[in-house]
């Protein structure tokens, strides 16, 4: 997976059509908010993402309240964001559709 910082057209393109994310406003990271049910489907959702940004060693910056996870995906060595970010990015809505989102 490359770790190199998409240009700016190749993000927006990336980022088309993908419902809920957004570039942060430095454009350092995409950003994504997701409201489950309750606490037990956004904690089952961030144990599952948990799993699968080990084994794809990328991780998620994110913050739980009740039932909503905040999520922030960037990659530090390219400053930016990059297609590992937009991988995770997609593991992670693939997860939560599973919970009707
Ligand atoms: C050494 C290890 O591969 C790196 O620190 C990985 C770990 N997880 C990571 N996760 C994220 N989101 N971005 C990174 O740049 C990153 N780097």
């Amino acid at each position: 997976m490359d770790d190199t910082r998409l240009k700016p057209e190749e993000l927006n393109d990336a980022l088309t059509a993908r419902e809920g994310w957004a570039l942060a406003e430095d454009e350092t990271a995409i950003t994504r908010d997701f409201k489950f049910a309750d606490f037990r489907e956004a904690f089952a959702f961030m144990s599952e993402c948990a799993l699968a940004a080990e084994r794809l060693d990328h991780h998620p910056s994110w913050n739980n309240v009740y039932n909503r996870v905040g999520v922030s995906l960037t990659t530090h060595s390219s400053g930016g964001v990059s297609a590992r970010d937009i991988e995770m990015s997609k593991i992670m809505d693939a997860a939560a559709r599973r919970y009707g989102i």
